[in-house]
């Protein structure tokens, strides 16, 4: 039996991982949850179901009623609260479903108390890969990435010897709006922009995949995870979303996971890992699917796409600028603040104005550069 704890527990990821580990009882148990606000009703019939030994909500809104659904659960609040569950006394695996910057220092704190680690959270890889592979050798802790493309990788490389890797190919659904121009990026609204082509995914990762920005994030999280240089890690447009990552070796010959669009599987396969659970999802169907399609990726349609791999190259606090710069931009579009095009548009002002970088940077450096560049993007 497997314990599990799992922070952003009412978010995509969140409620996705739930519904894994209540289909296996006897192989999963969740130790410790973080919920959000968004779902009282939902809160509610997850503390009771699962009656975890620790409880973090973000505030006291509700404290009571939860505390009477499970009267045996320790539960806390806040910041200091994700801390209290990623360092809870118990070994076991941490998933780590958070949205945004939030996410990094709860991953440090479970890596530190020796927990093992699947990320869903690419945001804490973007920030300080560096870091977090450090910690992940000195702590002898699993690092297992969820991200769609990033599991798939893991996969194809199993049993493999790095220096046969001739790249990796990440696939791109191009977003919801991979069938319009430029100019007509200028009329779109956050409604269109919520309407993923192929998942179901939380708003900011949904607005990223639009403007490409996750696929830069992505490629980032990709050479931190496994150590592959920049110009090995490529990136195609593939509208289907059946083929989630590939892996070429120096004799050309190509590995790649297929799967229909569906985040359990990732997700079990990271709780499971090297194992393959069985997963009562829909078969898949390549007679039914017919054809898969690949297009170049164009820099110039998705400039964030670009910036990404130049920011990643460039290293030290850069990745962390474009990201918190990114998640601000995407929090004013979606608070309605700013349009769609603003996003980019902030967030390549915010990197090309960055005259501070430190090539080495501390937790502390990347923390208040995060803070920083957050509270100054949109002002
Ligand atoms: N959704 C997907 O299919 C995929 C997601 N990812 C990555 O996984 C991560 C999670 O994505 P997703 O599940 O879509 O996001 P969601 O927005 O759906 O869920 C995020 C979770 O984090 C919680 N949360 C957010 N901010 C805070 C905070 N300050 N303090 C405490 N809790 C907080 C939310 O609480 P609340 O309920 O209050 O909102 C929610 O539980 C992201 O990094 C994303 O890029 C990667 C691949 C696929
Ligand atoms: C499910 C997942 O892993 C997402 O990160 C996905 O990749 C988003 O789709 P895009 O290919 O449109 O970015
Ligand atoms: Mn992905």
């Amino acid at each position: 039996m497997k314990s599990i704890y799992l922070l952003g527990g009412s978010g995509s990821i969140g409620t996705q991982t739930l519904a894994v580990i209540e289909q296996y009882p006897n192989d999963f148990k969740l130790i410790g949850i973080s919920l959000g606000n968004r779902n009282h009703a939902s809160n509610e019939v997850i503390i009771k179901t699962f009656q975890p030994e620790i409880v973090v909500l973000k505030n006291d809104q509700h404290l009571t009623e939860y505390q009477k659904l499970a009267p045996n659960t320790r539960f806390e609040l806040g910041d200091e609260g994700l801390i209290a569950l990623a360092t809870y006394p118990k070994p076991g695996l941490l998933v780590n479903a958070l949205m945004g910057s939030v996410g990094l220092y709860p991953t440090i704190k479970a890596i530190e108390s020796g927990k093992n680690i699947a990320l869903a959270n690419k945001e804490t890889l973007i920030m300080a890969g560096d870091l977090i592979h450090q910690l992940v050798k000195k702590h002898a802790v699993e690092l297992i990435p969820i991200d769609s493309e990033h599991n798939a990788i893991l996969q194809a490389l199993l049993g493999e010897n790095k220096q046969d890797i001739q790249s990796i190919t990440i696939t791109a659904s191009g977003g919801s709006f991979r069938d319009l121009t430029r100019e007509q990026l200028n009329n779109v609204t956050k409604g269109d922009a919520l309407k993923h082509p192929n998942w179901q995914m939380g708003a900011k990762i949904t607005i990223d995949s639009a403007t490409m920005m996750n696929k830069g994030l992505e490629v980032i999280e990709a050479h931190h995870l496994f150590g592959i240089p920049y110009h090995q890690i490529k990136t195609v447009l593939h509208k289907e979303s059946i083929i989630h990552g590939m892996v070429t070796f120096r004799d050309e010959s190509t590995k790649a996971i297929l799967g229909y669009p569906d985040m359990r599987m990732p997700i079990l396969y990271a709780l499971s890992y090297p194992r393959h659970l069985a997963l009562n999802i829909k078969p898949l169907d390549l007679e039914t699917i017919g054809s898969l399609t690949f297009k170049p990726m164009d820099y110039v349609r998705y400039p964030l796409l670009a910036l990404a791999y130049r920011v990643g190259e460039l290293g030290g606090l850069y990745p962390t600028v474009m990201n918190a710069a990114n998640e601000k931009a995407v929090a004013l579009f979606l608070n309605n603040e700013i349009s769609f095009l603003d996003i980019e548009r902030l967030v390549i002002e915010a990197v090309e104005s960055f005259k501070e970088n430190i090539q080495e940077p501390t937790l502390e450096d990347i923390l208040n550069c995060n803070q920083k560049i957050y509270e100054k993007v949109g002002k």
